[in-house]
């Protein structure tokens, strides 16, 4: 984001006395912690972790509670929903991680091909365990609405197309794990050594750490509108469209063309 829109950020919610505390916005579903530890304890076994995150904003989707655990393991950052990003600016993102040597990817969820990219790469980073392991466990994790199941059932898709019948594999439940009282569900994407990929529930941090990631999570619905208030959310995403020059409108000469029965160009 430019230093423009910051400034305009800062001076609009600045005045908003957001929360006494500085800014940090304290909000956690009861249901997300205990989520979140069935997830840390899932994460010690798993061989790989495909960590999906919002293209449109690849820093504020990320889970800060889950990353000094995250970076410790394999892992491939899927930054989904790339058909709604800005195209313009994915390639920098990209870079940005290669640059912090971390594996990234931008896909469409709802894409078969779009997920076989993510699914080859998966398999590359796993080449060396493959050739020791009878058994490796992926897990999918990520902050609520980021598109995780939209991503498994399409990695099921695969999956089926990849196994004759009856070889198909229904939704197989793996376990019980060292330390993991329940059964994890997930999908077989290939054998010898079998590969399993595990679903895992959306979870957040317990505080928002700024007013700003919070209102770029409700704008992406990983946080309800209310945990950030409505009109705040939207004074900012006007503020965004003012700075960026976004036509709220068509522009007159489209109507023009409209209105002569002629499709806009
Ligand atoms: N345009 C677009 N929409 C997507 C994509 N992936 C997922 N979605 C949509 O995003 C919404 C949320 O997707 P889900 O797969 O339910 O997200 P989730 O991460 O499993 O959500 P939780 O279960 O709340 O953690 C749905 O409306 C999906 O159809 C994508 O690549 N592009």
């Amino acid at each position: 984001m430019g230093r423009g829109l910051k400034g305009l950020v800062k001076k609009g919610l600045g005045e908003m006395d957001f929360t006494a505390g500085g800014g940090v916005i304290n909000w956690f579903p009861g249901h997300m912690a205990a989520a979140t530890r069935a997830i840390r304890q899932r994460l010690k076994v798993s061989d790989l972790v495909i960590e999906v995150r919002d293209s449109r904003i690849p820093l504020s989707s990320a889970n800060a509670d889950l990353q000094p655990q995250l970076l410790s393991k394999r892992r491939v950052i899927a930054l989904n929903k790339k058909d709604l990003a800005n195209p313009n600016i994915m390639h920098k993102w990209v870079s940005y991680f290669d640059s912090c040597k971390q594996d990234c990817i931008h896909i469409n969820s709802h894409s078969k091909s779009s997920v076989q990219k993510l699914l080859e790469l998966v398999e590359l980073k796993l080449k060396e365990a493959i050739s020791r392991e009878p058994t490796l466990l992926v897990m999918v994790v990520g902050v609520p609405n980021v598109g995780k199941s939209a991503l498994i059932n399409s990695i099921h898709q695969i999956a089926l197309s990849r196994y004759p019948a009856p070889d198909k594999l229904k939704r197989a439940t793996v376990g019980p794990l060292p330390g993991v009282t329940q059964d994890i569900a997930g999908y077989k994407i290939a054998h010898q050594p079998s590969i399993y990929v595990l679903d895992t529930p959306g979870v957040l941090v317990p505080s928002i750490p700024d007013i700003e990631t919070g209102l770029k999570l409700a704008l992406a619905g990983s946080v309800k509108d209310s945990v950030v208030g409505e009109e705040r959310i939207a004074q900012y995403l006007l503020a965004v469209l003012n700075l960026r020059g976004t036509p709220l409108r068509p522009p007159l000469e489209a109507l023009e063309q409209q209105e002569n029965g002629r499709d806009p160009v």
